[in-house]
């Protein structure tokens, strides 16, 4: 049974980020509402209570039952979840219309606890809190002080509790809290004594073993798109069923230049049964004349479904469609407007399932996207298919703005591919999260070769993310954009114009449309 740590959420910004520095340490750490515990059974080594953007003097504060965990397994709360447990236990939280926000100093700590090991007094730590702790609950003891907040961090492990409880003011799993791994190390190895178990391959063992289980002699059909998350299920499966996995891949005529037969030569030698279906105009045919991007997707899973439902009928007796769903996909957080469920699935054969009567197998949804990755190495997969940026199904179209022709494709594929391939001449491919060019339905004047030029114009985008829910654009060397620049105005005919956009997720997103 693999151990974990349950997170429970109270809407932080942060609460995500709480999970993959445990997942860090090779502990399986799982996010559920705070109001949604699960049964504790002796899996469960540690929870960890998120902070929060509610305040516990206010009416509309969350406040689950604490009794039902505290004194069970250890405890860590963080923030909103620190001022909750020492207002829960009877010590007093005030409201300062002053907000400490921004770096701190550990000024006292009390060493000889466990939670503080290996962490010098004047560690740098990161404060994001409007309210204050003033008075300690009985049995519980202060911990570390900053210049600004005496409660910084206080805990329990005196037997007022039959486990652990400790609470701190910062957040340990920002990267500015400089010891904050080492604080999460300490807690969830020394303290709630977990050992590591949550390796790559570990988890495929495991998951291999649950898949012949599930599927049994059933066939399973996939739908691979050259991206990271459907290859690496794509092995999973076939290490557990063999030739009873059916890969599609499908060329909607919206992939990247050269992509198709570079994706269809690097699943050679893998021992993965695809075909590879053109689809082209049946793609373009539904896209014509289509200008409003809600629509052209819509357009595009449909052929996407009708395409993958023919050529499921050619093969007999499929009961299962197989998704590279991952964790950042599933997972249900708590917003600030109250517990809500927010899903983001941008899944493009969703609609196949209910149609034909195909269960699904997601044998990802536990994972974020970098131990996707971790997984797909363990599994030998070539590095260029593992670190591949990220590619939305709907390809190409949603980069270029206004109606799809094959004309336009064409054009925004050479422009693409220039940058792209610059992008790795210059060693940038690998720090930049996803990188693409967009098409734009402008025209503008130049002047070439002394002729007047009348031609569109394209937009570089390029961001660095985490999970592509947040976004930051990349700040690239001036010498790369102009190089790019000039490359894609000398050689693609059609563009005269070059723009880089700045624009960060949110208010904007990282696609156009
Ligand atoms: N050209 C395609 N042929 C077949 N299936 C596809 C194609 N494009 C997308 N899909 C299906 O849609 C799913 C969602 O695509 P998505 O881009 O989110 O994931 P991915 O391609 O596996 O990974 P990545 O996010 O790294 O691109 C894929 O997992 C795949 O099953
Ligand atoms: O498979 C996909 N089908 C889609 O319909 C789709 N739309 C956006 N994306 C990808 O999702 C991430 C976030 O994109 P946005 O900021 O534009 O919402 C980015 O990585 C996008 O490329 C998609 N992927
Ligand atoms: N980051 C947090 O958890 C903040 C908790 C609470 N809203 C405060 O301002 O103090
Ligand atoms: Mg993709």
């Amino acid at each position: 049974m693999t151990e974990k740590v349950l997170i429970l959420d109270f809407g932080s910004q942060y609460t995500q980020l709480i999970a993959r520095r445990i997942r860090e340490l090779n502990v399986y750490s799982e996010i559920v509402p705070f109001n949604k515990v699960p049964e504790l059974d002796e899996s469960y080594r540690a929870v960890i209570l998120s902070g929060s953007p509610f305040s516990v003097k206010e009416e509309r504060a969350l406040r689950p039952d604490l009794d039902a965990l505290i004194g069970k397994v250890p405890v860590l709360g963080i923030c909103y979840g620190a001022q909750y447990i020492a207002d829960y236990y009877g010590g007093t939280v005030s409201r300062s219309l002053k907000r400490e926000y921004g770096k701190a100093n550990l000024g006292r700590v009390r060493r000889s606890d466990g939670l503080f090991e290996s962490i010098e007094t004047g560690s740098q730590v990161w404060m994001s809190h409007g309210d204050t702790i003033q008075h300690l609950p009985e049995g519980f003891e202060l911990l570390a002080s900053t210049a600004d907040v005496e409660v910084a961090a206080f805990g329990s492990d005196n037997g007022r509790f039959e486990a652990p409880v400790y609470c701190i003011q910062f957040h340990p799993e920002v990267y500015h809290t400089l010891d904050g791994g080492q604080l999460l190390r300490n807690f969830v190895m020394n303290i709630a004594g977990c050992t590591g178990d949550w390796t790559p391959a570990h988890f495929i063992e495991q998951t291999v073993e649950d898949l012949r289980e599930r599927v049994g002699e059933e066939r399973v059909l996939l739908g691979l798109s050259g991206g990271v998350d459907s290859s690496v299920a794509a092995m999973l499966l076939h290490r557990a069923i063999g030739d009873r996995l059916f890969c599609f891949f499908i060329d909607n005529g919206l992939l990247r230049k050269g992509e198709f037969e570079e994706v269809e030569r690097s699943y050679e030698g893998m021992g993965l049964n695809v075909t590879a279906i053109d689809a082209k105009q049946e793609f373009y045919s539904a896209l014509a004349g289509e200008s409003d991007p809600e629509l052209k997707r819509k357009a595009i899973g449909r052929v996407f479904i009708e395409v993958f439902e023919r050529e499921a009928k050619k093969l007999a007796n499929i009961k299962y469609l197989a998704q590279g769903t991952i964790y950042p996909d599933v997972i249900e957080s708590v917003s600030v407007h109250g517990p809500s469920v927010t899903i983001k699935s941008h899944h493009n054969v969703g609609g196949l399932p209910e149609k034909m009567g195909l269960k699904i197998v997601e044998p990802l949804r536990n994972l974020f996207k970098d131990e996707v990755r971790r997984v797909g190495t363990e599994l030998g997969m070539p590095a260029h298919l593992i670190g591949r940026h990220p590619f939305p199904g709907p390809g190409l179209a949603i980069r270029i703005l206004g109606d799809i022709t094959p004309a336009k494709v064409h054009l925004l594929q050479e422009a693409d591919a220039i940058y792209i391939n610059k992008m790795r001449e210059y060693g940038l491919y690998d720090q930049v999260w996803q990188a693409g060019t967009i098409l734009l339905p402008v025209q503008s004047v130049g002047v070439m070769g002394d002729e007047r030029t009348y031609e569109q114009a394209v937009a570089l985008r390029a961001v660095t993310s985490t999970d592509g829910m947040t976004a930051e654009w990349s700040h690239l060397p001036y010498d790369f954009l102009a190089a790019v620049s000039s490359a894609i105005i000398n050689n693609v005919k059609g563009i005269n114009r070059v723009v880089y956009d700045i624009s960060t997720k949110p208010p904007a997103t990282i696609e156009w449309e």
